[in-house]
């Protein structure tokens, strides 16, 4: 069986949301095509993003970032995943807005550094002090990321399969013409 959507379903949100691993999870379960804008990045450049971030900066990984994602909003629908800091960009927004269903994965700040402490991938967070830096993140960006068309609470102590599949009751629920199944 092969899943249709009528828009693309994009995830945005922080750091350690779980927009890859969910992203994964509902695009398997519906049957359609997944992307991330990271991987997407990080393969046209044969690079990882700590070294993009190192050796070109973030303003080059962002503009990298926005041209990804207009590419693969132009694609056929699936599940894309974002970085966390993809939607802060009024131009991502608009993109994204026009051709998708936007996901806030909201998370909590505990939550999200109890996932993010032990990884060395995100470059923003190496720093003398992680967690300092991902409570300012978090607070500068909750305002923008609730503009989201739709808001996904993370219920800490859940299995990325339940929360996947209450996202997907819930996009059911609120988006009934947006999945069709053929
Ligand atoms: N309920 C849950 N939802 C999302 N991620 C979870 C959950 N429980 C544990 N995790 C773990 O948290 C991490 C989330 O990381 P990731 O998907 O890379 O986040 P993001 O892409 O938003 O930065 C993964 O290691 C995942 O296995
Ligand atoms: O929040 C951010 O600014 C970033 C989040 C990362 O993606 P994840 O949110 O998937 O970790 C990645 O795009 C980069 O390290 C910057
Ligand atoms: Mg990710």
């Amino acid at each position: 069986m092969k899943g249709r959507l009528k828009r693309h379903i994009v995830l945005i949100g922080m750091m350690g949301a779980g927009k890859t691993v969910i992203g994964t999870e509902l695009a398997r379960r519906l049957h359609v095509g997944f992307t991330d804008s990271d991987v997407e990045i990080e393969s046209a450049a044969a690079m990882s993003i700590s070294e993009i971030f190192a050796r070109d900066g973030e303003a080059f990984f962002r503009d990298r970032e926005t041209q990804v994602l207009a590419r693969l909003l132009k694609g056929t629908p699936g599940v894309i995943s974002t970085g966390g800091g993809a939607w802060m960009r009024a131009e991502n927004r608009e993109l994204i807005s026009a051709q998708a269903l936007s996901i806030w994965l909201n998370c909590d700040l505990e939550t999200l550094w109890h996932r993010v402490r032990q990884r060395q991938t995100r470059p923003l967070l190496q720093t003398s002090n992680p967690k300092a830096v991902l409570t300012e993140l978090l607070a500068a960006r909750n305002p923008v990321y609730a503009l989201a068309e739709m808001s996904f609470p993370s219920q800490s102590g859940e299995t990325v399969e339940a929360a996947t599949s209450r996202l997907l009751e819930a996009i059911r629920k609120t988006q009934p013409d947006l999945l069709e199944m053929k």
